[in-house]
């Protein structure tokens, strides 16, 4: 199985558990991240955590082994319109969503990581968006979380980028919520929020979702979705993976 959902005192926590391909996600994590979503709704869960099995990374992206068979605009889009159908679901959980940053998160990595409210930063974790350099942007709807979560400059920045920032870096320009420098962080951060009930996370939650809804989030990813598509059908496109999957990208 390539993903674990956990149950524990009101918290569902989903495991991406891929480690030898830098938990990279493939049709059957879309699978879990679906159920993820229609578990944590309908339970009693208070607050849903987003991780990965090892400590080297938390996610590397699409499974570019799997996702390189989908070469044209029309096929590259249902797999990108699936897996932001189920991380908009995330996103809009009435309740707290932690990524739980365990390791190194690339690509799609970060925009799993971006649809939750909170990101928890392993301070050995390099995390990047670094689709331009497979000649493609963010198409899970990460590139249109990103511009809700961080100041403007530094969510273009990033995006443009592509490349690997440091923890520290990302606390700086407010992608990391916080960096986890030993367990005890998570334990401190967890043990904050759960002082104060469930419901009054909900409300809060709700305020955000209804900003979301009233600025039509929803119809702005699938746009991003569209224009990942047609990115995805290009030439220069198949030629980047071909050189990472061939190992001649150095
Ligand atoms: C579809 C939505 C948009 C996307 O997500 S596009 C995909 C973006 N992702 C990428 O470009 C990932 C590229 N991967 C990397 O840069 C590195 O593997 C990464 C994550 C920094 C980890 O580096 P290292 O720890 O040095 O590990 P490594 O490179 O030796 O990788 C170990 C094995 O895993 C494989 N792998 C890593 N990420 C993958 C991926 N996304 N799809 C398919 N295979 C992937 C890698 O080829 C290697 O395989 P092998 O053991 O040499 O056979």
């Amino acid at each position: 199985m390539s993903y674990h959902i956990e149950s524990a005192d009101g918290v569902m926590t989903f495991t991406i558990d891929r480690p030898h391909i830098r938990n990279a996600v493939n049709d059957e994590i879309i699978d879990g991240m679906e159920e993820l979503v229609r578990s944590a709704g309908k339970s009693e869960v208070r607050l849903v955590i987003v991780t990965a099995a090892g400590d080297q990374a938390f996610c590397s992206g699409g499974d570019l082994s799997v996702f390189h068979a989908l070469r044209t605009e029309e096929e590259a889009y249902p797999m990108l319109k699936r897996m932001s159908q189920a991380l908009y679901a995330l996103k809009t959980l009435p309740i707290p969503v932690i990524a739980l940053v365990n390791g190194t998160a690339v690509g799609g990595g970060c925009e799993i990581a971006t649809a939750c409210d909170y990101r928890l930063v392993k301070a050995h974790a390099k995390c990047g968006f670094v689709q331009g350099n497979l000649v493609i942007t963010s198409g899970w709807g990460g590139g249109t979380y990103l511009f809700e979560a961080l100041q403007h400059d530094h969510a273009l920045q990033m995006l443009g980028e592509a490349r690997l920032y440091t923890a520290d870096e990302l606390e700086t320009n407010g992608w990391a919520t916080k960096v986890i420098r030993s367990p005890k962080d998570i334990d401190v951060f967890l043990s904050q929020m759960k002082k104060v009930r469930p419901e009054v996370h909900r409300a809060y939650k709700e305020m955000a979702i209804r900003k979301w809804k009233e600025t039509n989030l929803e119809g702005r990813v699938e746009e991003e979705v569209r224009r990942c598509a047609q990115l995805w059908a290009e030439d220069a496109h198949h030629e980047a993976v071909d050189k990472f999957l061939n190992k001649t990208n150095q």
